[in-house]
């Protein structure tokens, strides 16, 4: 009883799956070490150091490529059931092509993966987590309707590599990053800021890329290893500010999470319609002869249509959303605006609000639009400024998974849970100034100490008793492997 109100404790369903997820630039360093080449955050990095909140990089980062023999330890520590990592594209293919396939990175990853199956953690792999080779960038990169065959390539290689241990695969994460931030703006690299042009171009091809990997494992992998392969979406909430924007709302997730999902996890596929129609008006209005979306042939509509065997889905926050009366940008083709209420619980991180009821709407929303997918939470966290009394971070998972758990029992076929992260990391243009981490990490440190916070040991018994206790109070004096 707390408060007067009774504290029941919640199971999760058997053979629920829960684990924990970093990235390959985030964490592992070592970013020119035995032959690995340049990729884009690399470059970025390096040539504007200051685009970076705190002029960092992710040089060393955590270190992971010097110690991964410590991260299997974490996972062990959490009793994790599965733990999601992302390959380095440029780290095993150095020059972005399957000519040189470079050993002593697929070493590590060969080191990683044969630790984690030694103690029972699935691993979970990511084939790109947003470090493209910097050659392929200057080639055009995203943009270029040959990434299709560059991406196909690499992900033969790590199948081939890999595949007889790896049994779950995500080609993307978070395409609308990739897109829409790194080609349509400003907020990841390349920084290419072509809004409604290249970010159109990059969603098309990275669907194809997508698909043409995801058929690849289909018929050449998975009648000798049997894996699933999927896509990690990220998709905010969207309530609409009252009755009269709910149509805003609709359109708000048409072009954010449906712009990626619509043409995989739809029977029909393709853009959402009203993408398309919204688009080529504009597009006519401002005197284009074709659409700036750019759009997929037969063919490539059949090969992305139904391309992945779960729903991957990164969720941290939501947003309210109205119809906006302002007139619009160019190529801003969306005419609905979004806002977080100050009286929203706040982070560490400007745009992660905690709202856990809107992650039991997106979860419908995903049972009702897709037809109710089997999903696995690929993301979901909260960041501090640092220190390890973290009770907020624990509020947040708290809630989150409650929040979750009203949509299982709701119908939601929801298979896993993954937080972000096991530990702190290099988070984008924001460096280490933002943490998210169960395990803290001290980037003074030479050897990048990592320490469980608060958050670490009630995650540990989430994870151990299948159950979600709203009253446990952890002791947070030594942590043990069970
Ligand atoms: O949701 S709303 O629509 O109200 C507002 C959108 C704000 N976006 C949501 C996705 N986020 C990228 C998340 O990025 C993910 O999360 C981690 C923490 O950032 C990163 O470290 C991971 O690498 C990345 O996969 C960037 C900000």
């Amino acid at each position: 009883i707390l408060n007067g109100v009774k504290q029941s404790i919640r199971n999760f369903p058997d053979g629920f799956m829960f684990g924990a997820a970093t990235a390959s630039y985030q964490i592992e360093g070592a970013w020119d070490a035995d032959g690995k080449s340049e990729n884009i955050w690399d470059r970025l990095t390096h040539s504007i150091p200051c685009r970076i909140k705190d002029c960092s990089n992710g040089d060393v980062a955590a270190d992971s490529y010097n110690r991964h023999t410590r991260d299997v330890e974490m996972m062990r520590e959490l009793g994790l059931d599965h733990y999601r990592f992302s390959l380095s594209w440029s780290r095993i293919l150095p020059t972005s092509f399957p000519d040189v396939i470079n050993d002593a990175g697929v070493q590590y990853y060969n080191n990683l993966i044969n630790a984690m199956l030694k103690y029972n953690i699935e691993p979970m792999v990511t084939l790109y987590h947003w470090d493209l080779p910097q050659k392929l960038q200057e080639m055009g990169g995203w943009t270029n309707p040959h990434v299709v065959d560059w991406f196909a390539d690499y992900a033969r290689v790590a199948f081939e590599l890999f595949g007889d241990r790896v049994k779950y695969w995500m080609t993307m994460n978070e395409p609308h990053e990739i897109c829409n931030a790194g080609y349509g703006g400003m907020g990841k690299a390349p920084q290419l800021n072509f809004k409604g042009l290249a970010d159109y171009m990059c969603a098309k091809n990275l669907l194809v890329a997508h698909a043409k990997a995801y058929h690849i494992y289909n018929d050449e992998f998975k009648p000798k290893h049997g894996g699933v392969v999927g896509m990690a979406i990220s998709a905010g909430w969207a309530e609409p500010e009252s009755e009269e924007h709910v149509e805003a709302s609709n359109e708000a997730l048409l072009f954010g999470i449906g712009q990626y999902a619509h043409p995989i996890y739809t029977k029909e596929g393709d853009f959402p319609q009203i993408m398309k129609e919204k688009v080529a008006v504009k597009s006519a209005a401002q005197g284009y002869y074709r659409s700036r979306l750019i759009e997929f042939t037969p063919e490539e509509l059949d090969m992305v249509r139904g391309s992945a065997d779960f729903f991957g889905l990164n969720h941290y926050t939501s947003s309210i959303v109205y119809r906006s009366n302002v007139t619009l940008a160019n190529n801003e083709d969306s005419d609905v605006s979004s806002y977080q209420p100050s009286s929203w619980p706040t982070s560490a991180s400007s745009w992660l609000k905690q709202v856990p009821w809107g992650f039991h709407k997106l979860l419908n929303y995903i049972r009702d639009t897709y037809d109710n997918p089997v999903v696995i939470i690929t993301e979901n966290g909260f960041s501090t400024l640092g220190g390890l009394e973290d009770d907020e971070r624990i509020s947040y998972y708290r809630e989150y998974l409650n929040a979750m758990l009203d949509a299982i029992e709701e119908g939601c076929n929801v298979a896993g849970y993954t937080a972000w992260s096991l530990m702190d990391n290099f988070e984008w243009l924001e460096g280490y100034t933002e943490r998210f981490g169960l395990y803290e990490v001290d980037f003074t440190s030479a050897n990048r100490t990592r320490t469980p916070r608060k958050s670490a040991f009630v995650y540990k018994e989430i994870v151990r008793s299948r159950a979600l206790d709203p009253l446990y109070e952890p002791n947070t004096n030594v942590m043990t492997i069970d």
